[in-house]
């Protein structure tokens, strides 16, 4: 079971993160309680392993902007959120960065369709932390995408036993305050997730 935390702000978060064996790590560079700039997305992704995939999220930007932010983050993959056009990911392809595709389940569920290398099928809210109809989508997708929405270390084997994703993502759920992580939950998350899948 593939693991994304997101909207990590703090040194000491991400290490917790790392450390507890997540995948991924996300920093949240558009509008949001857990926005960072990218200057501080660098300085946070300086010190993870290059195992793990930096992820830089965007929702609504243009590829330009998208293009610059992600260069001076420093990340190894930016995640397009919501209704952003084929054509936004075909201009970033030359980046040579992995491109993920981020929507709720009424969008294109194979991965690929935009030339996306992973995809994550969300609630309509991203970063809410409101659960969802999980088991909506099981069997709807089609190769790596991940499970995000709602999810949280009590819920996430049950949203994996309803939905059977390839991976989770997960933000408001490892948090005790909206963009305000706990190294606790973050681990009791990626142990849940790996114990589940
Ligand atoms: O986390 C945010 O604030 C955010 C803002 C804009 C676009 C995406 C965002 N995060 C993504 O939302 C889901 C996690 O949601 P939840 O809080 O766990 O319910 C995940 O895909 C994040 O990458």
């Amino acid at each position: 079971m593939y693991v994304k935390i997101c909207g990590l702000r703090e040194p000491e978060h991400v290490t917790a993160a790392v450390e507890a064996g997540a995948d991924a790590i996300g920093y949240v560079l558009t509008r949001s309680p857990r926005r960072i700039t990218p200057a501080r997305a660098r300085e946070l992704a300086s010190t993870v392993p290059a195992h793990v995939l930096t992820v830089a999220v965007f929702a609504g930007e243009t590829p330009e902007e998208i293009r610059a932010a992600a260069l001076e983050a420093g990340v190894r993959a930016v995640q397009l959120h919501g209704d952003h056009p084929h054509d936004d990911f075909t201009a970033l392809k030359d980046l040579d960065l992995t491109l993920i595709r981020a929507g709720a389940a009424g969008a294109d569920l194979r991965c690929g369709a935009f030339d996306e290398d992973l995809l994550i099928v969300d609630a309509p809210r991203p970063g809410s932390g409101q659960p969802w109809d999980w088991a909506a989508v099981r069997g709807r997708p089609a190769g790596r995408w991940m499970l995000a929405g709602g999810l949280d270390p009590s819920n996430v084997a049950e949203a994996i036993a309803a939905a059977r994703p390839w991976g989770v993502d997960v933000s408001s759920g490892v948090e005790v305050a909206p963009g305000v992580k706990d190294a606790g939950l973050i681990r009791s998350f990626v142990t849940a997730a790996r114990a589940a899948g």
